[in-house]
């Protein structure tokens, strides 16, 4: 079976002659250090052979909770933010039906997405569409405390306890967090939820193999099997036994590097899928958050194209030079469809007839890539064969250990995000929680 498929060239090309090929030795140490444990943030390296670990025993107990809530609920309501909430959309997203929610499929219950935002009318919405629906809940936080999930839990776990029943509602509400700490695992053990461990040494946004991104991915009715699967195959195709010059995710780390030096500070994601959204969004907080420190990082953006060809396409093309791109290409959709005759060819567009649409997303992608090469924007290229478990799970193990190689190269603690503390310390002071009277003083003396 055919893998993922990196192509550097097209962004190569913009680097002096054996820039990528010069950070072998340094990506080999990264990769070392990331085995050996000795990179910075080295007590969050349990993602790194994830895939590898994971048993089938475990996707059984997985498929089994999912089986119970899939049984029991129209909808389910998954809370979580950030990377307790980009991965499990992520991948439902990019392999449902893009009007999922539209669809009266008696056989998949609809998953609804929040505790990722403190919008109002967002909560109460949802509350109300919730009224008279047989909802479930799965509470996702590794810390077990953040303001955005924990609000909506409350309204939530009140709200199905009131349709439900107390005894009904608990076996359709299940908590991910920690194994000992956290308001989520305290409730979960008061209430005799069922409950999954994040494992202490996987960080939020390494963590969709773990239940935080399989327990929702089965809900939605995926193969969570298929998902492992391709990430383990990943696993080994960038493991650091595997040549530098046939190690994918070690070519795109060199190059995004390269890049970055030689002062193309932005990397825009794109996509020729809309389904593949949330995964950008996903990749954003991947890199985002392990990259942007020390005053150092490339700035992780996203386009869907060709929609954004339509808005951002002018920027792209003729602004500023400092960005490259990296389209994630899927070369074989899973459903068919011809262009059309039309009569009258008031649109000129009959010389596409019978044509498959894919065709011309095909033609608009390279045509693409030509003029913004032409432009002055470096182009990387990852080819998909289909856009199915399989090949999102070796998606996500590609970029998770391109991003722990990448860091390293950039010599920040890819693992941590101290920055993401200041506006909750911020709003913390705001609301007058108790324990920050003096931050709270401070802050006022301010505005
Ligand atoms: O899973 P939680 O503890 O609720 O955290 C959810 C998210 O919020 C934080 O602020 C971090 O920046 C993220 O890395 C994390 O994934």
């Amino acid at each position: 079976m055919k893998n993922i498929n990196l192509d550097i060239t097209k962004a190569a090309q913009f680097l002096k002659a054996g820039t990528v090929e010069a950070y072998e030795s340094r990506v080999k140490a990264a990769q070392e250090a990331l085995e050996n444990g000795t990179c910075p943030g080295n007590d969050f390296l349990g993602w790194l052979h994830l895939p590898s670990s994971i048993t089938p025993a475990f996707l059984d107990e997985i498929q089994a909770t999912a089986d119970i809530l899939r049984a029991k609920c129209e909808v389910i309501v998954v809370a979580g933010i950030g990377g307790s909430y980009l991965g499990a959309r992520a991948v439902i997203e990019a392999l449902g039906n893009s009007f999922a929610w539209l669809l009266q499929d008696k056989k998949n219950p609809t998953i609804l997405f929040a505790g990722n935002n403190i919008g109002e009318d967002y909560l109460f919405e949802l509350t109300d569409y919730l009224k008279d629906k047989k909802f479930g809940v799965i509470n996702i936080s590794k810390s077990g405390t953040t303001t955005e999930t924990a609000l909506t839990f409350r309204l939530l776990k009140k709200q199905c306890e009131a349709q439900r029943g107390k005894e009904d509602a608990r076996d359709v509400i299940v908590e991910v967090t920690d194994a000992k700490k956290g308001a989520a695992r305290i409730c979960a053990d008061k209430e005799g939820y069922k409950s999954f461990i994040i494992p202490d040494n996987v960080g939020g946004r390494f963590s969709v193999l773990t239940p935080v991104g399989l327990l929702p991915i089965a809900c939605a009715g995926f193969d969570v099997k298929e998902l492992v699967g391709g990430a383990q195959e990943m696993e080994r195709a960038c493991g650091m036994n595997v040549p530098f010059a046939e190690n994918p995710a070690a070519q795109y780390a060199a190059v995004r590097n390269g890049l970055y030096n030689a002062g193309k500070k932005i990397e825009i994601v794109v996509n020729y899928q809309p389904k593949l959204h949330f995964f950008a969004e996903w990749w954003k907080q991947l890199y985002g958050e392990s990259e942007g420190k020390d005053h150092k990082g490339i700035f992780p953006a996203a386009c869907d194209f060709t929609t954004d060809l339509h808005s951002m396409g002018q920027w792209i093309q003729e602004g500023e030079r400092s960005i490259f791109e990296t389209v994630i290409s899927v070369e074989e959709p899973e459903r068919k469809l011809l262009f059309p005759h039309d009569e009258e060819n008031l649109d000129g567009l009959n010389f596409l007839e019978g044509k498959r649409v894919d065709d011309v997303n095909k033609m608009a992608e390279l045509g693409t890539r030509l003029a913004h090469v032409d432009g002055g924007v470096p182009n990387i290229r990852i080819s998909v064969p289909r856009l199915n478990a399989y090949y999102i799970g070796q998606l996500i193990y590609f970029f998770e250990i391109a991003c722990g190689i990448s860091g390293n190269l950039l010599q920040v603690n890819p693992f941590n995000q101290p920055g993401v503390e200041a506006y909750k310390k911020n709003m913390f002071a705001l609301l007058n929680k108790p324990g920050y009277e003096a931050e709270s003083k401070a802050i006022r003396e301010r505005l």
